[in-house]
């Protein structure tokens, strides 16, 4: 392999290239990337047009939770539908991504994201119109096979269309109109949860909208050059680089591309199953497990249990109006969007490796933060003062403390206060048809009864909640501008061409398959370990996070996408020693008559 590697682009073009080893002077970064390194206006309306999936991406993960507020009532939706509405999404995701590989290869990436807009509008007509759950379903799946071609096919197309120098950003700009998406959706649940009747119509039908606008969009729009010189459409690869960079000169570029497809050509071997000749081929076996360990460590990160328990910490912190709570939520939403901002302004300035290694700096000591103020509510946690004689024979009434009934499924904490203390406080079996309300007795009624009374079904009481609020608010702030966007950011970039969208594929797969195993893993983590032993197993996941990025990623910016993947050339977990700008770099400037590349950076396979 080695060979392989050394003799990499010895053919750099047809009237010759010459490499050089050292490391790049600006002067010469700015040769590479053309006179002025500047970027046409163009590749941002691509960016946009593209990001409009990832937009589509957080709405409909985002909106669901409060249209089932509404659904739930409407319906008369029990546990188990709620559960599958909710996560047959993530469900269909996980599945389309994965097939999402070979469509890619097959049909290239604007075909794909024609396909996944076009989903995107029946799904939210189908879920608009829908008078019955089955048909829900079948919406929330449709949409899903969406998302999932989406949430692999958008960061491949972008980062394939951008310049060097503009990529980390560009891509990033997807994982901020998720996070965008994210927050509309929850203004949207806010604005329509006023309109009981029908209102999640509005809600779920309104990712018609961007749907559409990128459906038209891309008919107009062209095809990724790298998919089409891989195809052998030579001619039109040529118009579409030039096209985009917005001008004729793109010879560099374009001789790069098509020696590099020619190499990879050879090395990798054509034929057989793509993931094979991956898992087969030290580079690509090497990228696609940190491409994949990024995107499990971002799952495992909690994200989305931080997000989806942001309406409790609220309430624990003793907001009780429901409809407070969910501009609250919003709130919450728009921190992760703003810190996403953040994201994309430092990733072309500090670097992918730099950033999620802060980030996970970060989230850990945030999480910790979160994990000791649940330690402290659960230690001061009120008593249970007063025991109803019931006629059911529930296990609520074995229980002293509001901890340990608040962590039982069945039981919830009924009780009234007077600003400083709780008393009067019992626990109650919960009603089976919804959760705000207790079985029987004074929380039976409404949240907040008339004589006072206050149903906490899945929270204590506590003055501890402004620690867990700070906790919130500093894990959003540290894992949104790194480990939120970087693992999407990086697999676009480090797999050949080849490789990329089955690398993709693979690893936006394990990106929902976590998704979905920390989120219906989160309740049962807590009522086996309580609230801070989830939090802290979730601190312990990031600093194992850490290890994996410090000692596993290597730095891939600046770099063009043909010359990623020698970073992987080494033993795995090597990579982390070398970035860019420390290291001794291969790039080329054209000379004439001469193609040599000096087997310096030859590479080791041995892993
Ligand atoms: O990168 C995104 C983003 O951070 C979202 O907020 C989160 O919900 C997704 O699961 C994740 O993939």
């Amino acid at each position: 392999m080695s060979n392989l590697m050394g003799s990499r682009r010895q053919e750099a073009g047809d009237d010759g290239e010459r490499s050089l080893i050292g490391t790049p002077s600006r002067d010469s970064r700015e040769n590479l990337l053309g006179p002025d390194a500047s970027t046409p206006v163009f590749i941002y309306v691509l960016a946009f047009f593209s990001a409009l999936g990832g937009f589509l991406f957080g709405y409909d993960t985002g909106v669901v939770s409060g249209a089932m507020l509404l659904l739930k009532k409407e319906m008369n939706l029990s546990a188990l539908w709620q559960e599958l509405l909710v996560s047959s999404t993530v469900g269909a995701a996980a599945l389309s991504a994965v097939s999402g590989g070979s469509l890619n290869g097959w049909l290239g990436r604007r075909i794909c994201i024609l396909i996944a807009s076009f989903i995107f509008s029946v799904g939210g007509l189908i879920l608009s119109l829908a008078q019955d759950k089955e048909v829900l379903l079948v919406g929330r799946i449709t949409v899903g096979l969406g998302i999932g071609i989406a949430s692999m096919t958008v960061p491949v197309y972008i980062a394939e269309v951008s310049p060097p120098h503009r990529r980390g950003q560009l891509v990033t700009i997807n994982s901020l109109f998720i996070t965008g998406g994210q927050f509309i959706a929850s203004v949207v649940d806010g604005a329509f949860s006023y309109l009981s009747h029908d209102g999640w119509r509005y809600m779920l039908g309104l990712s018609i909208v961007p749907a559409v606008l990128q459906f038209f969009g891309f008919f107009f729009l062209p095809e990724s050059p790298r998919w089409l010189l891989q195809k052998g459409r030579s001619q039109e690869a040529r118009e579409v680089l030039s096209w985009i960079r917005g001008c004729s000169n793109v010879d560099e570029e374009y001789d790069t591309i098509r020696s590099s497809i020619e190499e990879e050509e050879k090395e990798a071997g054509g034929g057989g199953f793509i993931i094979l000749r991956i898992l087969s081929h030290g580079p690509t076996r090497r990228a696609l497990i940190v491409g994949c360990g990024m995107q499990m460590f971002q799952q495992l990160s909690g994200i989305n249990t931080v997000m989806y328990y942001s309406a409790t910490i609220l309430q624990m912190a003793g907001v009780r109006d429901d409809k407070q709570a969910i501009w609250l939520a919003a709130a919450t939403s728009a921190t992760n969007f703003v810190f996403t901002l953040v994201g994309v302004w430092l990733v072309e300035k500090v670097g992918r490796r730099k950033l999620t290694v802060g980030s996970l700096l970060g989230t850990g000591l945030s999480l910790a933060l979160l994990a000791v103020g649940f330690l402290l509510s659960a230690q001061n946690s009120p008593p249970i003062t007063l025991h109803p004689v019931d006629s059911q024979n529930s296990t609520c009434r074995l229980y002293g403390s509001c901890e340990r009934c608040m962590l039982d499924p069945g039981c919830g904490f009924c009780y009234r206060d007077n600003g400083t203390t709780v008393y009067d406080s019992s626990c109650i079996p919960v009603n089976e048809a919804s959760t705000d309300l207790a079985a029987w007795g004074r929380c039976s009624n409404q949240s907040e009864a008339a004589d006072g009374a206050i149903w906490a079904y899945n929270y204590c009481p506590t003055s501890y909640s402004w620690i867990v609020l700070l906790g919130l608010i500093l894990y959003l702030a540290s894992f949104a501008p790194g480990m939120g966007p970087m693992p999407w950011t990086v697999n676009s970039e480090i797999y050949p061409l080849w490789a990329r969208s089955t690398g993709n594929a693979y690893s936006a797969g394990v990106n929902w398959i976590f998704n979905v195993v920390v989120s219906l893993t989160f309740l049962h983590a807590a009522e086996y370990l309580t609230y801070y032993g989830a939090f802290f197993m979730y601190t312990g996941l990031v600093v194992l996070a850490l290890l994996f990025v410090l000692g596993c990623l290597p730095e891939t910016k600046g770099l063009q996408l043909e010359d990623i993947e020698n970073l992987f050339a080494g033993q795995l977990c090597s990579c982390g020693d070398s970035s860019p700008s420390d290291t001794r770099h291969v790039h080329y400037i054209r000379v004439k008559g001469h193609n040599y590349l000096p087997s310096d950076n030859e590479a080791s396979d041995v892993e």
